[in-house]
């Protein structure tokens, strides 16, 4: 892969036992380079450790080992340089209740050694539909415009990577949309998007490569599509003419199922097993002597394959 923008090598986190509560490992030696410019989903349950890996990133935890490079950077001995490199869009906003909109956001964009670009903050509250709120008070917002103002603050440095952790939890529909309008434009400018999150749908409609990660290990890292057909099943569905009651020995092979109480013949299969395919099938039928009205095929989706490999649901 050429020069990918974040490399994380070997990183596993221990968190040291405390009380009564033992200690836990997080991660496990995990590996991962993201690619410039592209979206990236880490798909995972809850307690995975997508959080953690995103906090160890952005140097919020230190890893028990392991190195991360931003963009060529150590991001533990060259710590500022790295992290300016990233604006995070963590789950909740814990301060600034008292501050305006657009102080935060201003004030937010000098942390991390920027100079002032009134005109920047000033289009970047406008994309955001903040702009006529940029003198009310943090604490007057509704939850919607504090997340808001949440991805206003992790861009205002002009980052070359984003984290977006579970961006959708809680957010309503209208801002959902905006903020995936907001996601593509940031990557046709060239931004890094990394989300976690544990909701399909959102790994399938918005990224070009998925990980998922389930009890602190990251199980595999595909293009989405690749994914999709290597893992994906298709489902063929047969309306059938006449019920049947039981699946007739010559179309053991395919072992297919009946469904609807007989009025559907299922045939699932893996697009890259041998020996499937529809046309064998269907011949089969025929020659079975059984008729079909309808014919109905489905790919699996990102769902199923992440059931497979994780073992329950996300
Ligand atoms: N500060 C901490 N001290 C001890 N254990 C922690 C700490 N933070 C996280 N953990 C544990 O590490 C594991 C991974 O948690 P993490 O928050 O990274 O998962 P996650 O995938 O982000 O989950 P969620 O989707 O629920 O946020 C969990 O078992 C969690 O209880």
């Amino acid at each position: 892969m050429t020069d990918p923008i974040l490399s994380i090598a070997g990183v596993s986190k221990t968190y040291a036992a405390r009380g009564n509560a033992a200690a836990v490992t997080a991660l496990h030696s995990v590996d991962l380079d993201i690619r410039r410019g592209e979206i990236f989903a880490l798909l995972g349950p809850n307690g995975a450790g997508k959080t953690t890996l995103i906090s160890i990133v952005c140097g919020i935890v230190v890893p028990s080992t392991g190195t991360i490079t931003v963009d060529g950077l150590d991001a533990i001995a060259e710590y500022r340089q790295a992290r300016r490199r990233i604006g995070l869009v963590p789950q909740e906003l814990s301060t600034d209740a008292f501050e305006s909109v657009l102080a935060t956001v201003t004030f937010s964009r000098r942390l991390f050694g920027r100079s002032a670009n009134p005109a920047y903050i000033e289009q970047l509250l406008r994309d955001l539909s903040l702009w006529d709120k940029r003198h009310a008070k943090i604490m007057e917002l509704s939850g919607g415009m504090k997340r808001r103002v949440l991805i206003a603050k992790a861009l205002s440095h002009e980052p070359d990577i984003l984290f977006l952790d579970e961006p959708s939890a809680g957010v309503d529909v209208a801002l959902r949309r905006d903020m995936w309008v907001m996601v593509r434009s940031l990557r046709d400018r060239g931004v890094t998007i990394i989300l976690t999150t544990h909701y399909i749908e959102e790994a399938e409609e918005m990224a070009d490569r998925v990980g998922v990660i389930a009890g602190g290990k990251l199980l595999l890292v595909d293009d989405k599509a690749a994914l999709m057909t290597k893992l994906g099943k298709r489902t063929l569905d047969l309306t059938l003419a006449e019920p049947l009651a039981t699946v007739p020995a010559a179309l053991a092979t395919w072992a297919p199922t009946l469904e609807h109480d007989g009025h559907t013949l299922r045939y699932v299969f893996d697009v890259t097993g041998e020996g499937t395919g529809i046309p064998s099938f269907l011949r089969a039928v025929g020659d079975a002597g059984i008729q079909f009205r309808d014919l109905d095929t489905a790919k699996s989706s990102l769902e199923d394959i992440f059931v497979d490999l994780v073992g329950e649901r996300p």
